[in-house]
């Protein structure tokens, strides 16, 4: 479970351009459960997705993550628990081209000390999983913007992550791969992983594999609908 208390974020603060991107966020993040922030461009979602990420730190307020209190944690402390319990699918993949695909997903494994080999039985298991076992030494630029994010989201599940964060990640899709994969998403889910994402694509917004929405305007969070039917 994340939860955030009273957060604000700042940008530039004490220069004439100071902006106030996060005003006072308080919310909860159910576990293994798809949640989605959305909100008109510049409402503060990407700034909020990095700071439920631990990719910043908020200006003020308390991020705790499974009860605990991370926010003033020294920044390696921060860095491990991001490694271990977080998961990245980028809008434009990030994939680093000329490296296969199996070599694209073990690449974040490698801090963590594990065994090559370890990770590249995970990696396989992974891409058979999203039917891209034929795949794997295939160079990330051969592949089609479907076979790309399947690769992304392989290499975002290497670590075996508690939550999978993804910011806008059908930007790039049409609309048969978003569905693909918010189907995919779902499927994490009811093994048990928090996803949580930034969308304004009514496609995802309005899915039905989304549990809840969080509404953002001017660095505020305005409305939170559980909007999936059956929460058992
Ligand atoms: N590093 C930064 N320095 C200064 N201002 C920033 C910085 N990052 C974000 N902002 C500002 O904070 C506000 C919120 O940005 P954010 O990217 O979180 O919005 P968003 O809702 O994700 O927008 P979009 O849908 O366009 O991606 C914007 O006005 C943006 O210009």
């Amino acid at each position: 479970m994340l939860e955030l208390a009273n957060i604000r974020k700042v940008f530039n603060q004490g220069q004439h351009n100071e902006y106030w991107a996060l005003k006072g966020i308080d919310l909860e993040i159910p576990p293994a459960r798809v949640s989605v922030l959305k909100g008109p461009s510049g409402s503060g979602k990407t700034t909020l997705l990095t700071i439920l990420g631990c990719l910043a730190r908020p200006t003020e307020g308390r991020v705790r993550l499974n009860g605990e209190d991370i926010s003033g944690l020294p920044e390696r402390f921060l860095t491990e628990i991001r490694r271990r319990t977080f998961g990245f699918i980028f809008q434009q993949f990030n994939l680093i081209r000329g490296l296969s695909a199996v070599e694209n997903i073990i690449l974040p494994g490698y801090p963590g000390g594990t065994p090559r080999a370890q990770l590249l039985a995970r990696a396989e298991a992974l891409l058979a999983d999203l039917q891209l076992a034929h795949r794997r030494d295939a160079k990330v630029e051969w592949l089609s913007g479907g076979e790309q994010q399947r690769v992304a989201i392989c290499r975002a599940l290497i670590n075996d992550p508690e939550i999978l964060v993804a910011d806008e990640p059908t930007a790039n899709l049409d609309s048969t791969l978003s569905a693909e994969f918010l189907a995919i998403l779902r499927r994490l889910a009811e093994a048990g992983r928090t996803v949580i994402l930034t969308s304004h694509d009514p496609l995802v917004v309005e899915s039905e594999v989304v549990d809840r929405v969080y509404s953002l305007r001017d660095g505020r969070l305005i409305e939170v609908v559980d909007t999936r039917k059956a929460w058992p």
